[in-house]
């Protein structure tokens, strides 16, 4: 019997799953799901996205049982005991060939080649299958053949080259006989130094993932570029800890918007074809942790802002962590990523530029603020954007652009619904003075004052960005 390995990591699905299908169509499949907890936490994943992460794997179970596909569960703490933990299960099983689909970050990518090399050695077959991206990174480059540092000419390239074999969507792997193997039972989680947020939001699983798409494009797809930038309206997709764990691939989606835009994805409706360049945002910031590996040890993208003199300032940073500013569309953002582990896209830009240019705080401390508590954390959009906000990264906001967070609030959004939503004090304030509270009814509201003066802070930040020779 050619029995096959699958592992699987962030890729928590039956359908559309590129190591999955391979597998399928050589031979009957064992997966396998490493833990890898401690490895995590020092990635500063925290415990909302650890639990999805374990009720994703069980909805994976669930799937797979359904298919006869035993599902493996080890405890390997760190990555380092990936290859030894493979390697014992290749062998009690006889296992011809393991499969799995790449993960872009570094430490990811050396786990990988450690993996390959060790099954290698003892001369087992292994694969690694480019499935999370179009486009595997190093085979969309510039004319002078070097990554994108840059988003637009990217996505040009992107939609120019891209083929339909590449949109194609794998088949799920159809019942197999059953094999001598049982799944082994999931353990509990162990006590996270922090209890999970927003469990009822996100209930795991490609099911719901699917049912999530489907109800988007239905309703909000359409006019996803008018509202996309409202954060009291539901605007967005929020697919996104779905797509960071693999609950749904990114060709499910873009082959769900073909199929509601007479099969475009760069022509057509406007709503749809804007949320395919958010598809293609995050397949640029997987290429670039490929391409520029030192954003993956916690260095800047542009070399010169190395010298930036952040500011050591805890209590600022506190402030900003607990949703205490002042600044009302800045304490309501971070409020919601604290309850339930997702934030807007325009809040995160609006809260990562009040930290990194109004407090003038290092970025990597919001970065990793944010990967402790979102719940869909993920290292390459999450520095992606971190760098862009800071002005530090590939194709970053300029540095003397800093959002001013009240006219933010007055624009993005003008009744202050957002704000009454997450800070429930400013509630009682007519809408318009929600962006911005009068000072002398503070203390009665029990909000605090500013800490910083945008104005002031501007002028320190910029200044700070003049000082740095290019
Ligand atoms: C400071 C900062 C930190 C971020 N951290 C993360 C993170 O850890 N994980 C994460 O998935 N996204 C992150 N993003 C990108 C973006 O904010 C989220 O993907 C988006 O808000 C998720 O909501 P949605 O699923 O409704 O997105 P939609 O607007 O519906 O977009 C669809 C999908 O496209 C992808 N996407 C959208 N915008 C971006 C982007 N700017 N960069 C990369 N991919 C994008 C996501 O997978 C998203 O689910 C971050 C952005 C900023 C500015």
């Amino acid at each position: 019997m050619d029995v096959q390995l699958v592992w699987l990591r962030s890729d928590l699905r039956i359908h559309d799953n590129t190591a999955l299908a391979a597998a399928a169509a050589k031979g009957p499949v064992i997966a396998v799901f490493l833990r890898s907890i401690a490895q995590w936490q020092s990635h500063g994943h925290g415990a909302t996205k650890i639990d999805f992460w374990a009720r994703g794997v069980a909805a994976l179970k669930g799937a797979l049982s359904g298919l006869n596909i035993p599902l493996l569960h080890r405890d390997i703490d760190r990555f380092d005991a990936a290859p030894q933990a493979l390697l014992d299960i290749a062998r009690e099983h006889h296992v011809t060939r393991l499969h799995f689909n790449h993960e872009y970050p570094l430490d990811e990518r050396r786990r990988d080649q450690a993996v390959l090399d060790a099954f290698k050695r003892e001369g087992i077959a292994a694969h690694g299958y480019h499935d999370a991206v179009a486009f595997a990174p190093g085979t969309l480059l510039t004319g002078k053949g070097g990554y994108y540092g840059v988003f637009t000419p990217f996505s040009k390239a992107w939609h120019r080259q891209i083929s339909a074999e590449q949109l194609e969507l794998r088949d799920p792997p159809e019942v197999q006989k059953r094999l001598p193997v049982e799944s082994d039972p999931l353990p509990e989680l162990p006590p996270l130094d922090d209890n999970p947020a927003g469990r009822r939001e996100w209930p795991a699983g490609e099911e719901t993932a699917a049912d999530h798409l489907a109800r988007f494009l239905r309703f909000r797809g359409r006019h996803y570029s008018v509202q996309r930038d409202f954060p009291g309206v539901r605007g967005t997709s929020e697919l996104s800890p779905y797509l960071a764990l693999g609950m749904i691939s990114h060709r499910q989606c873009l082959q769900a918007v073909m199929s509601e835009n007479g099969g475009h994805l760069a022509d057509g409706d406007a709503g749809l074809t804007t949320w395919v360049n958010e598809l293609i945002w995050r397949e640029f910031y997987q290429h670039v942790a490929v391409g520029f590996p030192e954003v993956c040890r916690h260095q800047p993208f542009q070399e010169h802002t190395k010298q930036l003199a952040w500011r050591e300032d805890d209590e600022g940073f506190k402030a900003w962590c607990e949703g205490r500013t002042g600044y009302p569309l800045v304490d309501a953002a971070m409020r919601q990523m604290l309850t339930t582990g997702w934030m807007h896209n325009r809040l995160r830009m609006v809260t990562a530029m009040f930290l990194s240019k109004h407090l003038l705080i290092d970025w990597r401390r919001g970065e990793a603020f944010f990967m402790r508590h979102l719940v869909d954390g993920e290292f390459c959009a999450n520095n992606g954007g971190w760098q862009w906000a800071a002005s530090t990264g590939t194709d970053s906001a300029p540095y003397f652009r800093i959002f001013n967070p009240t006219t933010q609030s007055k624009r993005f959004d003008p009744d202050g619904e957002f704000i009454a939503r997450w800070v429930p004090a400013l509630a009682e304030l007519p809408a318009k003075a929600r962006h911005a509270p009068p000072r002398d009814m503070l203390t009665q509201l029990d909000y605090p004052a500013p800490i910083v003066d945008h104005k002031a802070a501007r002028a320190r930040a910029l200044d700070a960005f003049k000082a740095l020779s290019k």
